[in-house]
């Protein structure tokens, strides 16, 4: 096993920590613009396997990350499951809304989103051909509690309220769309696995709203149950799992779902999870992304501070959230270099 990714995974401690970048293939590069562009427009690109490949692939020949994300999108999946969805120009994503329990009886069997998710499949195939061969390949979706946030609101929302109310107002229901997405998540990393992925990562990118027995009913037990069905099918595929702004709930996601490795976001210092997270095992985090628009000494300095800190145990290299569209490609390679020499 050569690939650093995988050793960390593994979990092995190594003396220069692997790196990737979330939102790596993004508006921040001018090629990834470029081919948008050519697609027209941001769903078209995440259809079309050799554009999708292609922008996976330019953050890799620019800066040699140690693996490519495949380019898609955590709502690709309701949308297979019977949902509209479109990208308002400047304003994110809108969804047609799901908020009876009537409406989510009627969205698609889980097993039935492989005709519209086939073109994804597609692009990890072409990915797993033409990637260098030091680079792991990362499939990825949401986790259900994310993803129902957004088939709720119908679009992204400050505070999840509408998702909250949901869950308030009909539990039942509520609990059978988060068993919905979860048994389609399970069928969509699956074919992912089987088209060439080699990690897949679970974005739980509002697990910070949920607290006490929702955190255990809607964060943890979705996790625990997509991660016992993948490691059944595919025991030697590690998972990654991001519980955004879980906080102290950090503590034990790993021992509690069963995933590889806990991704951080920048609201814990690295010191702190050193002792209280990787204990368990792989961590990854977790520079702020500002550091990425603002560079310079502090960059450099953020960016060794993490390496070290981490050092002691497996850790990936990353950032807390995904790098902004407002980031100088330059900081990117100052990172790397700063990582790599800490
Ligand atoms: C919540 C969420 C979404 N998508 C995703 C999440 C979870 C991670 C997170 O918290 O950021 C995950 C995601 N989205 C995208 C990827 C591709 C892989 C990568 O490079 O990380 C991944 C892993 C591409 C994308 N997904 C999106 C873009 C920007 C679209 C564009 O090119 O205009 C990209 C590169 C659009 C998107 N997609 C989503 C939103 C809210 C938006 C609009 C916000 C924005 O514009 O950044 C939903």
């Amino acid at each position: 096993m050569t690939k650093l990714l995988l050793r960390a995974l593994a979990g092995e401690t190594l003396p220069v920590p692997p790196i990737w970048m979330m939102r790596q293939a993004g508006r921040y590069l001018p090629e990834y613009r470029a081919t948008r562009a050519q697609a027209g427009d941001f769903l078209s690109l995440c259809y079309t396997p050799d554009l999708a490949a292609e922008v996976t692939l330019q953050p890799i020949r620019r800066f040699g990350f140690d693996a490519a994300i495949l380019f898609a999108d955590i709502l690709l999946v309701p949308q297979a499951l019977g949902a509209d969805l479109w990208f308002a120009a400047g304003e994110g994503p809108r969804l047609s809304t799901v908020t009876t329990a009537d409406e989510v009886a009627g969205l698609k069997p889980a097993d039935q989103i492989h005709d519209r998710l086939a073109p994804v499949y597609e692009t990890v195939r072409i990915l797993s051909r033409e990637l260098p061969r030091d680079t792991a390949l990362i499939g990825f979706a949401g986790a259900p509690w994310t993803v129902a946030t957004y088939m709720v609101a119908g679009r992204g929302t400050p505070d999840q309220g509408p998702a909250h109310a949901f869950k308030n107002e009909d539990r039942a229901a509520f609990t059978a769309l988060i068993d919905r997405i979860t048994d389609a998540t399970i069928h969509y990393l699956s074919a992912q696995i089987e088209a060439g992925a080699e990690v897949v990562k679970l974005f739980d990118s509002w697990a910070g709203s949920l607290k006490g027995r929702d955190f255990d009913d809607f964060a943890i037990a979705p996790a625990r149950r997509i991660i016992a069905a993948l490691k059944h099918r595919h025991p030697q595929v590690p998972v990654i799992a991001f519980p955004r702004e879980a906080g102290d709930r950090y503590v034990g996601f790993a021992r509690a779902t069963g995933a590889d490795c806990v991704a951080m976001d920048n609201s814990v210092s690295a010191e702190w999870a050193a002792r209280h997270v990787q204990v368990d095992g792989c961590v990854q985090g977790n520079l702020d992304p500002r550091h990425m628009v603002t560079g310079g000494p502090d960059l450099v300095a953020e960016a060794q501070r993490i390496t070290r800190a981490l050092r002691g145990g497996p850790h990936i290299f990353n950032l807390g959230h995904g790098i902004t569209p407002d980031a100088d490609p330059e900081n990117v390679a100052l990172m790397i270099k700063a990582v790599r020499s800490a």
